[in-house]
Parts: C-alpha cells; structure tokens; sequence
C-alpha cells in the first residue's frame, strides 16, 4: 500500500476542503494528519471529506469527515458539494450516491455546473440533535449570552442536520456580533453534548436570509451548509420565510449564495450551489506529509 494518496484542495463558498481518496484502502485518515495539516498555512481547511470505497449496496463512496481539530463530524454540506464535482470530473458521471456516519445522500451536478445534495430530513427531538435537556419544543430552547437581563443573544432553534446546530435569529447585520467571542462559549456550551455548530441567522424576507456560522471544530468559517440548511429550515418552521429560500453567506469569499428547498412531500432539504478545485497533491493519510502536483519535495510540517 502507498504511503501517499490523491488530494484535492476545493472550496465550497469558501468553506476551505480537503477531498481526499482513500478510495482501495483499509486505513482512514487520522486526527493527527488533519491537525498537521491544518497547522500548515498553505494546507489548512474546514473540513476534510475522506472518499472511501463504498460498504453499503447501491452507493458510490463512504465518506468520511473530519473536521480542522481532528474530531469527526457527520453531515459537510459544502464539502459533499465538493466531492460530486471532483467526481464528476473524474467520471463523466453526474449523480452520485454516498454514505456518511449519518446515513445515504444523493447529489447530482446540473449543467450550469452547480451541485444540489439532498441532505436528509431534519431532526428536531431533543435528544437526538442532542441536547442536555428536555425541550418539547426545539425551536425556541432556553440558552444566552451576555448580560442576563439584556442578552445579546437568545432563545436558538436547535436541531439537527446529521450533526447539531443551533440558530440564533437575530436583528442586525450578522458581521456586527462578536462571534470570534461567543461562538467557543455556545458551542461548548453544556446545553450541547456532542457541541454544535453555531449560527447568526438574519431573515431579509419571506424568501431569504443571511447567515453566519461559528463551526463545531472548525471555528469561524466563510460558509457552512449543513448550517445554511438548518437556518433555513428553522426559519420556515419558526414561520419566519417559506420553505424555499436563497441563503446569502455573509463571509462567503466572494460573496455567494446557497439555494434551499425543505420539500413538503418528502420532509428532505435539498441545497444547491458551486464547489470549486484550487490545486491537488499527494498526502500521507497517517502523517498529513503532504506535496503539490508539479513539485517533488514533500513539504515540511
Ligand atoms: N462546513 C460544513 C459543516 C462541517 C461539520 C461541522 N463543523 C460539524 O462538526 O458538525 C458544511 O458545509 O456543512
């Protein structure tokens, strides 16, 4: 077996991926070479999406994620958008279908060349998102910040995507809040036992909305789609939009949109946008010694 794999450097919105081919072989990509990696300026990312041969009948890959800290993460809306369109590239094909920890997604890439994935039904029990406490309603949980009396945010909708978000809807511009600051309190928070993913979420109409997000092991990141899914299903069932919706990703570099459907006759959310190749390489999935296509010299950590 090879100690170095194919990777891809990609974006989704500028949510930074790794695409790594871990396609025929046993081994996964470990914590330690994604912090690696992450610790070099020139390599590192939100999420890494491994693409692993399939263990399930009827599907093209397993893939694996793994967030910038090393630790797993079930659901990478931008990352999956990114892996169909490396795919793509390499097979001519336009659907795929995956497995991930958090059950089957199918994605396909339309002509103009943007991806839509269907990301699953949302999950709204308490228990499953999960919470440390029990809210018979999930779209307003009891949980702030700031001073007690006058917070500067409150009341999130939680749910989950395949992985925990909590969404704060909040008045003004989602740039004017200290997220740096509160996004490692709330998703650490004791609310969140497996943490979550944190969201500032500004309705501008019935059909659309801004979005935020402080990122469960990742931190702030230019865009996030599992959260762009979760604010706008929270916002359609909160009675804050319809169930169609375009999401404008306040940090997305340049600026960008994500389209999202919550469909009624089947309860899935189905996200539409562009993914993007930078450059590839090869990485050693156990180390994340890595080198660049074109040079012969595997970079130093
Ligand atoms: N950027 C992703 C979300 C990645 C996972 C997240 N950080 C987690 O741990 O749940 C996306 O586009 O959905």
């Amino acid at each position: 077996m090879s100690a170095t794999v194919e990777f891809a450097r990609m974006n989704g919105l500028g949510n930074k991926i790794l695409v790594v081919d871990m396609r025929g072989r046993p081994d996964r990509v470990t914590p330690a070479a994604a912090v690696a990696l992450n610790a070099d300026p020139q390599t590192e990312f939100d999420q890494i999406m491994a693409i692993h041969d399939p263990k399930a009948e009827a599907t093209d890959a397993f893939i694996d994620i793994l967030n910038s800290d090393g630790s797993k993460a079930q659901a990478c809306g931008n990352g999956t958008r990114c892996v169909v369109q490396a795919l793509a590239a390499e097979t001519g094909r336009k659907a795929f279908t995956f497995q991930t920890v958090a059950g089957i997604l199918n994605a396909v890439e339309h002509e103009d060349g943007t991806i839509s994935v269907d990301m699953g039904k949302p999950v709204f029990d308490w228990d499953r998102i999960p919470l440390a406490e029990e809210f018979h309603d999930t779209s307003r949980i009891e949980l702030q910040i700031g001073p007690i009396d006058n917070p500067v945010l409150h009341s999130p909708s939680a749910m989950s995507m395949g992985n925990p978000h909590a969404i704060f809807w909040v008045d003004k511009d989602v740039m004017s809040y200290d997220l740096a600051r509160f996004g490692p309190l709330l998703e650490n928070h004791p609310m969140f036992p497996e943490r979550a993913n944190i969201t500032l979420a500004q309705v501008t109409s019935p059909t659309s909305l801004t979005t935020r997000t402080w990122e469960r092991g990742a931190g702030l990141t230019l865009a996030c789609g599992s959260a762009a899914c979760s604010a706008a299903v929270s916002a359609a069932r909160t009675g804050r939009t319809g169930r169609r919706v375009t999401i404008n990703v306040a940090s997305a570099k340049p600026p960008a949109t994500l389209s999202i459907e919550w469909r009624e006759r089947d309860d899935h959310v189905i996200m539409t946008g562009p993914a993007e190749w930078e450059w590839s390489g090869r990485v050693d999935p156990s180390t994340g010694l890595w080198s660049r296509d074109g040079t012969r010299e595997v970079e130093a950590q």
